[in-house]
């Protein structure tokens, strides 16, 4: 099988598809490929794995003799997931192993928020440490706060673990299904979406990107939560509405943010949410440690392996393709 890679991706990955005996090619430009690029590329190809493009449905219906996308993320709101499944194309993604990471960056992001940790770092380099004052750059303290997790799954229970565990933090949460594994580990809290809004001294978004969660929170619902409250999103940018969440920080409806994901990425670098202080920005970094970018270029070979063998991919995530089978 020839496979086609969209990104220089870790040497895990790459090695695991040579050994298996898989010819591969790499995009190693830096810049994004058009669609008409990435069609051309995928004509010699029998599986595509993918970083970072955005795979439509007209490049899908170009690329209808694809064997298999392996997609290097966990979240598959960058393909046309209903487009694939209808033409037959298995789709693999590479969930669990990033859990930890991203959960790591929610809680940075919750305690730069709650420091104004990288405003203070900005004053430094803009050369404003003065002198020492009593009661200025105060921030907020986290110990036996309330955390609101939007989206109680793999990452959302990673970050519930570590605010529980260093902060003895309230859990509570709003989900599709209860998680009583969550419930019994952690005394977590199932509740409507209002008394999540209500209750949350920090929000953390950890649900995929779906019609149900785009644009999700809006001024309407930042207007419900806490003057207080800290809202944490590293799940994807277009889950909050960037402009409701810029007036609701000015007008001091809640009390910061903090982003990992931003819409549209890049984030221009003059956004206002940059320049104020209990606001953290991160550039889409919530995976990204060298172990955790292995296991997820591991995992994407593997999905592209067994196809190649005959096999399901082991990270299958439009099962339906087989049911026809
Ligand atoms: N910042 C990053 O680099 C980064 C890294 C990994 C994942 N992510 C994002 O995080 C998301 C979550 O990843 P995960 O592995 O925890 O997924 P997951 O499927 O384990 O968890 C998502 C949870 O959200 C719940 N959910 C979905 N829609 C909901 C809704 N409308 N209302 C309430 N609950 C809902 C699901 O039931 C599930 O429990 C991914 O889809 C991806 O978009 C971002
Ligand atoms: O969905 C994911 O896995 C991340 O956003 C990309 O690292």
């Amino acid at each position: 099988m020839n496979v086609f890679i969209t990104r220089i991706i870790p040497e895990s990955g790459l090695r695991l598809l040579e050994d298996a005996g898989l010819k591969v090619k790499q995009w190693t430009e830096k810049r994004s490929m058009t669609r008409g690029e990435l069609i051309d590329a995928c004509q010699g190809a029998d599986a595509l794995l993918n970083a970072g493009q955005r795979l439509d449905e007209q490049f899908l219906e170009a690329s209808k003799h694809l064997k298999v996308i392996a997609l290097h993320s966990v979240g598959y709101d960058n393909i046309a997931i209903e487009t694939a499944t209808r033409l037959g194309i298995p789709v693999g993604n590479t969930p669990g192993v990033l859990s930890g990471a991203t959960a790591d960056t929610a809680f940075l992001l919750m305690m730069a928020a709650a420091r104004n940790a990288f405003y203070m770092n900005r004053k430094i380099t803009a050369g404003e440490w003065d002198f020492f004052e009593p009661t200025a750059n105060l921030g907020k303290e986290l110990s036996g706060c309330t955390l609101g997790v939007f989206g109680l799954g793999k990452i959302g229970v990673e970050m519930a673990r570590r605010c529980a565990g260093a902060f003895g933090m309230k859990i509570i949460y709003h989900n599709r299904n209860r998680n009583e594994e969550a419930e019994h580990e952690l005394g977590a809290k199932l509740v409507s979406f209002e008394e999540l809004l209500k209750q949350s001294d920090v929000l953390t978004v950890h649900t995929a990107l779906t019609a149900e969660t785009e644009g999700k929170f809006d001024l309407e619902v930042f207007k419900q939560m806490k003057p207080g409250a800290i809202f944490i999103n590293t799940a994807r940018g277009a889950i909050h509405q960037e402009t409701d969440l810029i007036y609701a920080l000015e007008n001091k409806l809640i009390w910061g943010a903090g982003l990992d994901v931003t819409n549209p990425e890049p984030m221009h670098a003059d956004n206002p949410l940059l320049f104020m202080p209990n606001v953290a920005v991160l550039p889409h970094i919530g995976s990204a440690t060298e172990g955790t970018r292995s296991a997820m270029a591991r995992l994407a070979a593997e999905n592209i392996i067994a196809v190649s063998k005959g096999e399901r991919p082991p990270f299958l995530v439009n099962p339906e393709v087989y049911d026809s089978l």
